[in-house]
């Protein structure tokens, strides 16, 4: 593929979420019938090693073949793809970077250094080195609510003066006065937040998901973002039944069960029930979801949201 400019990087993006066996190997199989239905459904694009993904849980050779296998099935589909080369030593991160170049990513996904949580001038540093090497790839700043260290938009607005390989970012979005903060950076950045408030960030000017939502149904996430830009009353007022799901199902995954962001997605894709054969297993030591909270989750789905099941 080519790579994409910050705007042109934009719309709804599927996470590639990991299948992992009951022995904690990858089912590449079911990956590769992953990729396809991606590539069926149509969505903006396809990213790799998201948090769903398990970037942090991959040997140097998994994360070779889930990369290859995901670049060879976009660059025959003409399917945009970002490769996530995020790892929490920035060393690794580099080798990562450096040997998915050749796989010719729509852009690179990276993490900031993760160990000690690093000062501005540490991560303007790491970001310079990480644009050097991918260029002319370029490079989007993965920075969670997790993050141990969370950029406020005028260290965003130094990231984006200092590095011109820097696109975009995903980040979990804010108030009114983020939005306002952040309105400067607009045209210069690709700004995506998560896919459950796609219809608010839209309407902020915001750009698109690395979603969540698609997690649950990479077609109807599709859908309801070609509604969000065509319609965008309508976009709003099934984002608000969304986010009403996401809050009383998806989210408690999290807050009372005690679970990571990964084992949310993969509950929410199992729930969605799109990819037969996917379970909620996060690799060691990772805990997650019982099957059958996934299959009481779908049920709900299926009854507030029934037009994502057709
Ligand atoms: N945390 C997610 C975002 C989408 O679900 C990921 O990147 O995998």
């Amino acid at each position: 593929m080519n790579p994409l400019s910050s705007s042109e990087i934009r719309g709804n993006w599927a996470t590639l979420l990991l299948p992992v066996r009951p022995d904690d190997s990858i089912d590449y199989e079911l990956l590769s019938a992953e990729v396809d239905y991606f590539i069926t459904a149509k969505v903006n694009g396809i990213y790799s090693n998201g948090s769903a993904g398990e970037f942090y849980a991959q040997t140097e050779d998994e994360f070779d073949k889930i990369n290859a296998l995901l670049a060879e099935k976009c660059n025959a589909a003409g399917m945009s793809f970002q490769v996530g080369a995020a790892h929490p030593c920035a060393q690794t991160a580099r080798e990562r970077l450096r040997r998915a170049k050749a796989l010719r990513p729509s852009a690179f996904q990276v993490t900031l250094p993760d160990w000690f949580p690093p000062t501005l001038d540490e991560i303007l540093r790491f970001l310079e080195v990480m644009a050097v090497e991918a260029a002319p790839i370029p490079l989007i700043v993965y920075n969670p609510p997790h993050a141990k260290r969370k950029l406020t938009p005028a260290e965003w607005a130094k990231v984006a003066d200092r590095v011109a390989g820097v696109a975009g970012m995903k980040v979990p979005g804010g108030d009114e006065a983020w939005y306002e903060a952040m309105r400067p950076l607009m045209t210069r950045l690709s700004i995506f937040i998560p896919g459950h408030f796609l219809h608010v960030g839209l309407g902020h000017g915001a750009h698109g998901a690395y979603s969540n939502v698609a997690c649950l149904s990479p077609k109807f996430a599709q859908r309801w973002y070609e509604l969000c830009v065509s319609d965008p009353a309508a976009g709003a007022a099934l984002g608000k039944r969304i986010a009403a799901f996401w809050a009383g199902n998806i989210a408690p995954v999290i807050t009372q069960h005690g679970l990571s962001n990964m084992a949310a997605d993969k509950t929410a894709a199992v729930a969605g029930g799109w990819l037969p054969g996917l379970t909620t297993r996060l690799r060691w030591p990772y805990g997650f979801a019982p099957d059958d909270l996934a299959r009481k989750i779908g049920a709900t789905a299926r009854a507030e949201l029934p037009e994502a099941f057709i």
